[in-house]
């Protein structure tokens, strides 16, 4: 059966939250981790979500990898293109947002993309163009430290036009709250008037419906979780996807094996999650420092720290760090070099517990779990139950042996206690 939503995620944890969000509203949905190959079997779907690493790297590989991703779902007959981006917008002024964006348009034929990061049920909201996190702009969130792309402008007009070839435009909330009719009236003024991409102004999920329908009658459109639920019940609601209630309660049955906890987000609620385990399971604090200058001994160490205890129940292992420590080391090392070195870091020990009999995997961070699923050469999921908004649990499909739960948390989600929810809901005790 051929697709109907093909999404083009820029990170593995956005991936999965993509694909959460559309299995909730009944969207049978596969998340690959990059473009399939041909001998890879995935079960029917009406959604197949292609994670992809290509939020830090350079712009013309996201350009490349990304189009890869565009012609494996038009092959497979995908008759709207989503390119799944982070609800803060994580990007810089060389890309990927907009270099993408506007290859995807080229690639796919699209006059205009409507572009809107909202995701209110995390508090991600945007107003007269500009993103705010919880109750703050997006440049005075944590987002203004993230290790890899801080965040220091809330005009996303501005952000996008910087990085895009394009001119960008603004479908404003009266447009959106009036409907979908008056949101598709909007892009196309936008796009006779010149413009290439447009941010849409959302703030609540009814907003997301009016543009879910605009969006969907288009080739591409370029957004966060929001946009996926809007998408999803545009395309139940015209009947190109017939809703389907998921079974994913059964995900986890079966699973036994060792649990551990990977994290390399330096968010705010990372560490705060992190800080609440401390009282829950055992937690080794990474030195940062050894991991870019002596990483094999601090991986050993690590691993040899982990087999002492994982019989008894699960550890947490963090290379995570305050903005301070964090500042400090890229300082240092430079900032690409630190966070590279770091998630080859965290992946060897993500690869290490697996060879000792870890099964059930929490990983904290984008890029951290990018690392650290590419290393355990993971091919595909299955979606299932919700942990937390953003975040559900996961089955390893179409990988020999046995299989295995993971929980890949995007840094800013989850609550204080997410870690033991997490393992909670993969059978483990804490
Ligand atoms: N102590 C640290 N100092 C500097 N960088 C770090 C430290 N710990 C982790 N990192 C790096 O910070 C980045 C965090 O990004 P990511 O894993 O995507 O988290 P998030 O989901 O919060 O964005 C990674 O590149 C990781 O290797
Ligand atoms: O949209 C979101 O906020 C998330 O799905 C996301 O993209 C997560 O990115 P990281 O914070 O880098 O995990």
């Amino acid at each position: 059966m051929p697709l109907t939503l093909g999404v083009i995620a820029d990170d593995y944890t956005g991936a999965s939250d993509l694909a959460n969000t559309l299995s909730k509203e009944g969207v049978r949905t596969v998340q690959t981790i990059g473009v399939p190959d041909a001998a890879l079997a995935l079960p029917d779907a009406d959604a197949v979500v292609v994670s992809l690493k290509s939020r830090s790297i350079p712009a013309d590989e996201a350009v490349a990898v990304s189009l890869a991703a565009y012609e494996w779902l038009k092959s497979r007959g995908a008759s709207h293109i989503l390119f799944k981006v982070c609800s803060t917008f994580d990007s810089t002024d060389a890309g990927n947002i907009g270099p993408v964006t506007d290859a995807l348009r080229l690639a796919t034929g699209a006059a205009i993309v409507p572009v809107t990061p909202a995701f209110p049920e995390t508090g991600r909201t945007v107003y007269m163009g500009h993103l705010f996190v919880g109750d703050v702009p997006l440049n005075e969130s944590p987002l203004k430290d993230h290790p890899l792309n801080p965040m220091t402008d809330s005009d996303l007009k501005r952000v996008l036009a910087r990085q895009s070839a394009g001119r960008v435009g603004l479908v404003p909330l009266k447009d959106v709250a009036a409907g979908a009719d008056a949101v598709s009236a909007r892009l196309e003024h936008l796009a006779l008037d010149g413009r290439t991409a447009a941010i849409v102004d959302a703030v609540f999920d009814r907003d997301l419906e009016a543009v879910g329908v605009a969006a969907a009658a288009l080739p591409l459109s370029t957004g966060a979780s929001g946009l996926g639920l809007g998408l999803a019940r545009a395309l139940i609601a015209d009947g190109r996807v017939l809703r389907q209630a998921s079974d994913g309660a059964a995900l986890a049955a079966g699973i036994g094996g060792y649990a551990a906890v990977v994290a390399g987000s330096c968010s705010k609620a990372t560490l705060e999650q992190i800080a609440i385990a401390e009282g829950q399971m055992p937690v080794l604090r990474l030195s940062a420092e050894r991991l870019v200058t002596h990483p094999e001994a601090e991986v050993a160490a690590a691993l040899d720290w982990a087999k002492a205890r994982l019989a008894s129940g699960p550890v947490l292992i963090a290379a995570s760090g305050a903005p301070e420590q964090v500042a400090e080391v890229q300082a240092r090392f430079g900032r690409h070099a630190a966070g590279v070195a770091i998630e080859h870091g965290t992946a060897a020990i993500s690869e290490g517990l697996v060879a000792a009999g870890v099964r059930r995997l929490v990983l904290a961070g984008g890029e951290t779990s990018g690392a650290s699923v590419d290393r355990l050469k993971i091919p595909a999921f299955l979606v299932g139950p919700e942990i937390a908004p953003g975040v559900p649990l996961l089955r390893t499909e179409g990988q020999p042996g046995e299989p295995m739960v993971l929980a890949l948390k995007s840094g800013n989600f989850g609550g204080p206690d997410f870690f033991a929810k997490a393992l909670a809901m993969m059978g483990v005790a804490v």
